[in-house]
């Protein structure tokens, strides 16, 4: 049986497929995008007309100064108006000269207006939305998934991908259309003033062309392998951050620091490699555009020599568009190398939005409040990967408000049996029943809401700790969230903190103890009334008279609702209404305590190796053993 890969390496969208996507994307921030484009075409404008003034300033100052004594040379009209009649060289000159200085103030307060327009588009806009979609999908992603896919490569995508994308946008897109609305508009301009001239000074950009080509493909790879290299120091950090008690009790800190030192290294050294080809690229472009400068000197000076061409609004004017057409040129080292790092970052945003939300409602499923809370496995077999299967032939079945206790050597598959009930995998084969309905039909959301958890360890936010044990229903009253935290033995600690229930936990609740950490959690369940209760050995990571209490605690929350327990405390098995012992993912016996030990099978032998009230079991056994 072969299920559907969540990794999201196996989900590679060709570069076409790319484009296409952030083509559709920009649309829907066209307006924007739009604003944003004509602004460039008014500086444009702008720039080229200070330009062609300067040609008309040159050309007169010319003229006047080969005007023999006493002769008039006509002033130039500025965009087809006449200046007044009868004004002195010196103040056409100064005319000319304030209007070129207008069109600069002009294009400084519009070149800003673009900065601002361009910023809140891509960094307040398109990025904020981008985040919280590839987000609001990894909230909605299965399990899965996460088992697939390591934090580092995850937060990577979050944060420097996205920005990735921003720069396709920004570095590629605008910056193509600028250059391509920009040159076209050169070239018709240089044409126009001498077809052989342009044609003589843009002889090299065949082979710019070329070489822009052979540096995009060059550097695809490495770009690449770049983000590799980057998410492996982030999963790094990542795992160091978690870990660090570990670390320190182990006194592997320089360890850690070289395994660091050395993934920062790898990136380093990767990204000079990469910078060494930007760094030839660019002066070679560079030095190609300086080439045709030297055409125009040479050919164009001819031409002006010879008559074909006026100084200013000819020779100078050229200069000016070729000047302006080798800045563009050279942009194209930017885009070039833009274009292959926004489309790696674009596509590894993309896998995250695409990515198969495998567990979700049926389209029909409809809304439920209350479940009731039987439970029924049906020959129900589950596998991580297509190949192992970790569950075989479950047949189980819970009335409303039973209790079952598991029991089984680690690894035996309490945890998965337990977490194919509020959906966190889906079975592989068999069906699940609640209520008498596959869970499959359900709304998830409701499903969700009917059943409440308490891990090995419990995860809190760094939120209050009203807002934690209110963490599945937001408006629950603070009477509401008190009546739990009793339930769950909490308020007596919470109340004795300086700030009570409105106490602001420390990362991931690291500011409380274990076993504080898991009445919260017990609270954080017991709050949703739940009708299925998922207690995967609660007390694990909890010393014995921690247990005990919190054992007390669980006693008052199972009352009346469908319980699951891993224990591994003779009362709890005693108190639960059969036993089931797991072993390679099948349930091997099942009874109560006392039909289990008579049987003298696999309880028996695991019971005495795992419970932590082995002697009482002693004599329980042999009671159950010798009727
Ligand atoms: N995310 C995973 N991907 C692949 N295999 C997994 C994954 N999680 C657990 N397993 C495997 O599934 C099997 C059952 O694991 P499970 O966590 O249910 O055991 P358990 O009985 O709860 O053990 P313990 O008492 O140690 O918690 C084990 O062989 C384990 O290695």
């Amino acid at each position: 049986m072969s299920l559907p890969s969540s990794s999201l390496a196996a989900s590679s969208l060709s570069n076409w497929a790319v484009v296409g996507r952030l083509f559709r994307l920009t649309w829907s921030y066209r307006r924007g995008c739009l604003k944003v484009l004509a602004t460039q075409v008014v500086l444009l404008t702008m720039g080229l007309s200070g330009l062609s003034l300067t040609g008309l300033g040159i050309d007169y100052i010319r003229n006047t100064m080969a005007a023999g004594a006493g002769e008039v040379v006509p002033a130039p009209k500025i965009f087809g108006l006449a200046l007044p009649a009868g004004w002195a060289p010196m103040q056409v000159i100064l005319g000319i000269a304030g209007v070129i200085l207008l069109l600069a103030a002009g294009r400084a307060f519009l070149n800003y207006a673009y900065f601002v327009s361009v910023n809140r588009l891509l960094q307040q806009e398109l990025v904020v939305d981008l985040r919280g979609a590839v987000y609001d999908r990894l909230q909605r992603l299965s399990f899965r998934f996460f088992d697939a896919n390591s934090t580092g490569s995850i937060i990577t995508r979050v944060t420097g991908d996205v920005q990735s994308l921003r720069m396709f946008l920004d570095q590629v897109l605008f910056q193509s259309v600028i250059m391509a609305v920009s040159l076209t508009v050169y070239i018709i301009y240089m044409a126009s003033l001498s077809p052989r001239l342009m044609l003589a000074c843009l002889a090299t950009t065949p082979l710019l062309a070329l070489l822009s080509m052979w540096f995009s493909r060059a550097t695809q790879p490495a770009y690449a392998h770049n983000r590799t290299l980057v998410e492996r120091m982030v999963q790094l950090l990542a795992e160091s951050i978690q870990g660090i008690a570990v670390t320190k009790a182990f006194g592997r800190e320089a360890e850690n620091r070289a395994r660091f030192e050395a993934a920062n290294q790898a990136c380093y050294d990767q990204q000079l490699g990469i910078f060494w080809r930007i760094s030839l690229f660019s002066p070679a472009v560079g030095f190609l555009t300086r080439v045709n400068m030297v055409v125009l000197l040479t050919y164009g000076g001819w031409l002006v020599a010879q008559g074909q061409l006026p100084l200013g609004t000819g020779l100078v004017v050229f200069a000016g568009l070729l000047e302006q057409f080798s800045g563009q040129i050279n942009n194209v080292a930017t885009v070039v190398n833009s274009v292959q790092q926004s489309l790696i970052g674009s596509r590894r945003v993309f896998e995250i939005i695409d990515a198969n939300i495998e567990v979700q409602s049926a389209p029909q499923a409809e809304r439920f409040q209350r479940l009731r809370g039987d439970v029924r496995f049906e020959n129900v077999g589950f596998a991580y990967s297509g190949v192992d299967p970790v569950l075989r032939d479950i047949n189980l079945e819970l009335r409303a408000g039973q209790m079952v206790a598991i029991l089984g050597a680690t690894g035996a598959g309490k945890s998965v049996l337990m977490s194919l009930i509020p959906r966190f995998y889906d079975v592989t084969s068999g069906r699940l029943l609640i209520d008498g309905r596959d869970i499959r039909e359900l709304h998830l959301d409701d499903l969700r809401r009917n059943i409440g958890l308490v891990f090995q360890e419990s995860f809190l936010f760094s939120n209050t700790i009203a807002a934690n044990i209110a963490f599945g229903h937001p408006t629950a009253t603070r009477e509401q969230v008190e009546k739990a935290a009793r339930i769950a033995a909490a308020h007596e600690f919470i109340t004795a903190l300086p700030e009570g229930y409105d106490t602001v936990l420390g990362e991931s609740g690291n500011t409380l103890s274990g076993g504080q950490r898991q009445r919260i959690a017990i609270a954080r369940a017991v709050l949703l009334e739940p009708a299925i209760l998922l207690l995967d050995d609660p007390t694990a990571a909890i010393d014995s008279e921690t247990e005990h209490e919190i054992f007390e605690a669980l006693e008052r929350a199972i009352a009346g609702r469908t319980t699951f327990i891993v224990a591994h405390r003779l009362s709890t098995l005693r108190r639960a209404d059969f036993i089931i012992v797991m072993e390679n993912g099948r349930i091997v016996e099942r009874g109560t305590h006392e039909e289990l030990m008579a049987a003298r099978g696999a309880y028996r032998r695991v019971a005495n190796l795992q419970l932590v009230d082995a002697r009482e079991l002693t004599a329980g056994g042999e009671e159950g053993a010798e009727p």
